[in-house]
């Protein structure tokens, strides 16, 4: 009956005059207009209330995706300049809302009261959290970088009397004087022998990840040499890195499932930890035979390695090697790149404001005219000593506020573990993921004052001595219980390492050479820093 009543519709209508046709045209293709209207009415309003949104959450939130094509588009550029815009015009926090079916569901801030109320008044209630453990357990273990409660404070607590303790300081300070003056000024030397161009920012990498592995494992990989040569260890090391970093941009269940068939980044990421476990686990087995019997550097060894090693867990058991490669893998991450990379920044910033070097070396010259005054005989290599590296005040102030518009990390993460409400008025939840923003807080006006992005180390002095801010509002090192462990070492090794260069030598960067951050969880320069040195005439010192 269907069919026949459909045929005789069909029949009649090819059968009518011209205006019957007309008018049952327009009834047959009436829903397909009204269904396009209907469409664009929606497309229409959806992205009316998408863009009315950006009003009260900083960006336009889409069906489905949320603020993701914002946040894609912000990719396309300067990521980091990308979220300072968004904060500055929310007052300094906004809450990102991912895709449905992703968990990119964040609170990004960078108000110094939550900063505190995060990393200090309720810092038992934002942990690192399970998503970033799981994330970089496999590289990272349960070293100190990536634990939370218990397992963190025993290793923070060991380390930090470490790391005070005088053998430690002569430890640092003597392997740093041995690569500076042993290799790095080699380095530079032949470079201005060959007038070479070369990128500054791979020779500081090399230097301070031999000497954060001469710190943690008490072995020199030998990366600063002559030729600068490709170091297997260091090598898996970045590799491990590279492709633990991928895992954050890729969906939970993507990465493990590539992980379990071993494929992709994945497998290259267990290739390269294999290669770092190797290298660990060869240190370890030397290491314990060298302390198992007599030799001469047994005693000498301060070395975390070797600290870890002697001590026993709260079971009374020396610590396995697993844990302890966990430690020493976790130091050299902490410490590897994050110096190098404030220096090269830093070098790049003096290039564009002489008038600062200028009076870094007025200081130098000021503090090792001491010596004269105490008729030291003049010494045949100008090695810097550590209570004159202490007095180079306004050196520090220059580079903190190189650390302020580049912070070597420029955005960090914390999990919630029971309802919160930031001192802002942010609701937080459990389970919220909070980033704060350390790259937008040290460029806001709000914070530092209409003068912001501009380079002035002045803003650090009060009566020409050193101030330093708090760590709430300077975010570099982070704050509170987790402030970087590191934080005098690495203010002692980026005075010392600028120092011994400034004096000798001046950094030209390349004309026309780009300089823009690379989008990784250290602010490395995405090109390097290619410069080339001119000696320094005795008349520009003193
Ligand atoms: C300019 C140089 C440095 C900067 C800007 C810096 C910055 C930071 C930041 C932001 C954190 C917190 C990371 C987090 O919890 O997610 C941190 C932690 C840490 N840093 Fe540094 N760091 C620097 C150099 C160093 C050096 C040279 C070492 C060691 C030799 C070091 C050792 C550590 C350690 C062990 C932690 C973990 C502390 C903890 O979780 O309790 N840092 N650092």
């Amino acid at each position: 009956n269907l069919v026949s009543s459909n045929n005789n519709n069909m029949s009649s209508f090819l059968s009518s005059s011209p205006s019957s046709r007309e008018v049952a045209g327009k009834r047959f293709f009436l829903p397909e207009i009204q269904i396009l209207e209907i469409f664009l009415a929606v497309v229409v309003f959806v992205t009316i209330h998408a863009i009315r949104q950006r009003k009260r959450q900083g960006l336009p939130v889409w069906p489905f995706v949320g603020m993701l094509p914002s946040l894609v588009a912000g990719l396309q550029d300067n990521m980091y300049e990308w979220i300072t815009g968004v904060l500055c015009t929310q007052n300094g926090t906004f809450v990102f809302k991912g895709p449905w079916f992703t968990n990119l569901n964040c609170v990004v801030t960078s108000d110094p009261r939550n900063l505190e109320h995060l990393l200090k008044t309720k810092f038992l209630n934002f942990p690192k959290g399970g998503y970033f453990r799981d994330t970089v357990r496999d590289l990272l273990g349960n070293g100190i970088f990536n634990a939370d409660d218990e397992t963190w404070q025993r290793q923070r607590k060991t380390a930090s009397i470490e790391f005070h303790s005088a053998k430690f300081r002569n430890l640092t300070t003597e392997s740093l004087l041995e690569l500076v003056h042993a290799r790095l000024l080699l380095v530079l030397n032949d470079s201005i022998e060959k007038s070479e161009v070369f990128d500054l920012q791979d020779v500081l990498l090399r230097l301070t990840f031999d000497n954060v592995c001469m710190i943690a494992f008490g072995v020199d990989p030998g990366c600063l040499s002559p030729g600068l040569p490709v170091i297997p260890f260091a090598k898996a090391f970045e590799d491990a890195t590279e492709a633990t970093l991928l895992r954050f941009v890729t969906p939970t269940l993507i990465w493990k499932t590539m992980r379990s068939v071993g494929l992709g980044f994945e497998k290259q990421l267990k290739s390269s930890i294999k290669r770092v476990d190797e290298f660990a686990d060869e240190v370890i087995r030397t290491r314990k035979k060298e302390l198992s019997t007599y030799s001469p550097e047994k005693k000498q060894r301060s070395d975390l390695l070797t600290v870890f090693m002697g001590l026993k867990d709260e079971e009374g058991k020396l610590f396995s090697d697993k844990f302890l490669r966990d430690i020493c893998v976790n130091f050299i991450l902490a410490g590897r790149d994050t110096s190098s990379v404030a220096l090269s920044w830093f070098f790049w910033l003096l290039d564009q404001n002489p008038a600062v070097e200028e009076r870094i070396l007025a200081e130098i010259c000021r503090i090792i005219g001491e010596r004269d005054k105490l008729k030291e005989e003049p010494a045949k290599e100008m090695i810097f000593r550590p209570e004159e590296v202490k007095k180079m005040e306004y050196l520090q102030a220059a580079l903190s506020e190189a650390l302020r518009l580049y912070p070597s990390v420029p955005v960090d993460h914390k999990e919630v573990v029971e309802d919160d409400v930031f001192p802002d008025g942010t609701v937080l939840k459990k389970g919220t993921k909070i980033i704060y923003a350390i790259y937008a807080m040290g460029r806001m006006e709000a914070i530092w004052g209409k003068d912001s992005r501009e380079y002035k180390p002045e803003r650090w002095l009060r009566d020409g001595r050193f101030m330093s801010e708090s760590a709430y509002k300077f975010t570099a090192f982070n704050g509170g219980p987790r402030l970087c462990l590191g934080k005098d070492f690495a203010y002692y090794q980026m005075k010392f390492v600028a120092a011994s260069i400034l004096y000798r030598y001046r950094v030209k960067v390349v004309e026309n050479h780009p300089v823009e951050p690379k989008l990784a969880l250290t602010m490395y320069m995405k090109h390097g820093l290619k410069v080339k040195l001119v000696r320094r005439q005795d008349s520009e010192l003193c």
